[in-house]
């Protein structure tokens, strides 16, 4: 079975954040991952981890202003600075963290701009961060996220990323392989897990079911048969649940919902 890593951002949200870590290690998680951490400083982060014996495996660079609505600035032309910084910044936590990966968000297309224009830029973002993140120890993660939850987003499709991850050519820019989102998007997944671990640009995998968004066991996705191919597959990384629990924030929700997960 793959080793699994709990989300913090939506697992025991019947917590305080900092309250999360302790959480999932009491329920037999040994890793965890998280969208931003930037709130809190980074050795108050690391102390929980160490405390609880867990390792941070993933969480994401600044995504520019997220109240208003942006999600990432790689693809935005005028923001290389802004994403300069970010960069900088999301490296600064990995390495307090010992956080091997960073996933960097392409940010919406406006609505006034040609998506196919922004490539270059984006590209271009992504090879400068990949050669930053590479002095560090660190692999560089895109994402294609489903367009019902993120419309206008600029990476949609695996495909999309994996000709990205090919066209940058750094051997540390890799894909976060989201089943929730893919699903929704292309479907056929067993086939979509086939074609791209093989070809080792496959840098995480994150789950939930569909398509609620809530435990894997909720929903059209049978999770039992693609943890055994991940298996076949060879795939050694982690699988990221990411998803709402189903009970909300009743006390003991996440937990209770995570009979799903092979001990
Ligand atoms: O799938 C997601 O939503 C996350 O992995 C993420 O990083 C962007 O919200
Ligand atoms: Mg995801």
């Amino acid at each position: 079975m793959p080793q699994f890593a709990a989300n913090l951002s939506m697992l025991y949200p019947e917590h305080a954040f900092i309250d999360r870590f302790a959480a999932a290690a009491a329920d037999g998680f040994s890793a965890v991952e998280f969208l931003f951490p930037y709130a809190l400083p980074a050795a108050d982060l690391a102390a929980q981890l160490q405390a609880h014996g867990l390792r941070q495996v993933l969480f994401n660079a600044p995504p520019g202003d997220w109240e208003a609505g942006e999600r990432g600035m790689a693809c935005l032309p005028g923001r290389e600075a802004e994403f300069r910084d970010g960069i900088q910044r999301a490296l600064d936590y990995a390495q307090t963290l010992a956080c091997p990966r960073i996933h960097v968000m392409a940010g919406i297309v406006p609505t006034d701009q040609d998506r196919d224009k922004l490539l270059p830029r984006y590209e271009a973002n992504l090879a400068w961060a990949a050669e930053q993140a590479a002095a560090a120890g660190v692999d560089v993660l895109i994402e294609p996220i489903n367009s019902r939850d993120m419309p206008g987003y600029f990476l949609s499709r695996q495909d999309q990323a994996h000709a990205i991850v090919q066209a940058v050519g750094a051997a540390n820019l890799k894909v976060q392989m989201d089943l929730y989102h893919c699903q929704i998007m292309e479907g056929d997944l067993a086939m979509q897990l086939r074609r791209h671990l093989p070809t080792g640009r496959v840098g995480h995998i994150q789950i939930a079911g569909v398509p609620e968004r809530h435990e894997p066991d909720q929903g059209e996705i049978n999770y039992p048969y693609l943890f055994a191919l991940l298996d076949t597959l060879g795939y050694t990384g982690h699988v990221g649940c990411e998803y709402r629990p189903r009970r909300g924030a009743v006390a003991g929700g996440t937990s209770a919902g995570l009979g799903w997960l092979p001990r």
